[in-house]
């Protein structure tokens, strides 16, 4: 009898641990997918049966095999995401998806970056490192601004995707890899190889499987679900609630030529619900009060009237206070607490908050 409520009172307190173990990941979890302003770990495609539907026909027709893809669309338009897709759809879906902006590595990189290095191979080059191509293998590689990649990296590349073999720079072994290339750019490649600047075959090699997406003004009628999609990730970013979106603002939206597509609308409602401050949307005033014409061209932030952004600071202040105590529930002290979170001492946060009027109790859910 001893025994048996000995050996009770141990599963119980294991169960305990346990379920106290499961509480602090699920709070780690909801902190931050509250960080990222997301609801899952994997982003919906909005206008999948809209707007994008033609683009979702093409997904779904390749991303079980594994042909290689190359994405064309504008800047902003959402490549990454769809590329993203097509992995997540494929047989490689439990391996990794590795993104290189090929346009962001200095050219004297590239070359290790993607195909790795022997130790000593050259000045700086203290040890081994294996390659993106090697990193990726069994998943998908997705390289993006292919159009800026020189012309050598693009022989090697080439032959990479011929013969499924990388050598690290430095090397001679051949080292089989088993990757999937999805390539991204906004460029006009067809162009850029009838002028020589694009190698003619690895277009060929890359453009089996072409994927155009639209930009987002010829899809405005994706516009009403990733604006509300985009006002609902700003309030639960920052911890406000979700202001209203009216049929007015819609128009307002579809009216603008969005040059920088859904980055840029994505970027315009985070700021019209920061101005806001979670009671309205300042549409107006996130689009640049009336300075982005119709027609304009330049992306709103960059037209956004000097004292407009001079009059937001304190709401963004206060709009990112109550954003850490929503990650945090309402706690400030402590490795989980919103000063530990917003590097202040506990005491600082506590006057912040006193000077903005947040009361944190509110946000102990
Ligand atoms: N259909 C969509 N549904 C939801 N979010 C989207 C969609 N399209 C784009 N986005 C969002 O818009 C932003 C830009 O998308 P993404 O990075 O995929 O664009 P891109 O075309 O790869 O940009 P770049 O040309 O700068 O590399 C991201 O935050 C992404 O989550």
């Amino acid at each position: 009898m001893t025994d048996f409520a000995d050996e009770t009172q141990m599963l119980l307190a294991r169960l305990h641990e346990v379920e106290r173990q499961r509480d602090a990941a699920e709070a780690d979890r909801q902190m931050l997918l509250a960080r990222l302003g997301r609801s899952s770990l994997s982003e919906p495609v909005i206008g999948a049966e809209r707007g994008l539907r033609h683009v979702m026909a093409r997904v779904e027709q390749v991303a079980r095999s594994d042909a290689t893809v190359l994405i064309l669309g504008e800047t902003g338009s959402g490549k990454e995401v769809i590329a993203r897709t097509i992995h997540e759809r494929s047989r490689r879906h439990q391996a990794s998806f590795i993104r290189v902006n090929c346009g962001a590595v200095p050219p004297e990189l590239i070359d290790s970056e993607l195909f790795g290095h022997e130790k000593g191979s050259f000045t700086g080059a203290a040890g081994l490192r294996r390659g993106w191509f090697e990193r990726a293998d069994g998943g998908t590689l997705f390289l993006d601004e292919i159009g800026e990649l020189a012309p050598a990296v693009q022989v090697r590349l080439l032959r990479v995707l011929q013969d499924h073999v990388v050598q690290r720079v430095g090397g001679e072994r051949d080292i089989p890899v088993d990757v999937r290339v999805i390539a991204a750019t906004h460029r006009d490649l067809p162009a850029m190889v009838q002028q020589g600047r694009f190698r003619e075959d690895l277009w060929y090699r890359l453009a089996v499987f072409p994927v155009i997406l639209p930009p987002l003004r010829e899809r405005l009628e994706d516009i009403p679900d990733l604006a509300r999609h985009f006002v609902q990730r700003a309030a639960r970013r920052l911890g406000v609630p979700v202001p209203p979106l009216h049929e007015q603002d819609i128009e307002r939206l579809r009216a603008y030529r969005w040059p920088g597509n859904v980055r840029e609308l994505g970027a315009v409602l985070e700021r019209a619900v920061i101005l806001g401050e979670g009671r309205r949307l300042e549409l107006e005033a996130a689009l640049g009060g009336g300075h982005a014409g119709h027609d304009a061209g330049a992306p709103a932030s960059a037209v956004a009237p000097a004292e407009d952004r001079i009059a937001a600071l304190d709401e963004v202040i206060a709009a990112h206070l109550r954003r850490a105590l929503h990650a945090t529930r309402g706690r400030i002290d402590g490795p989980r607490g919103a000063a530990h979170l917003l590097g202040l001492h506990a005491s600082t946060l506590r006057a912040k908050l006193r000077k903005y009027g947040i009361e944190p109790r509110a946000f102990r859910r």
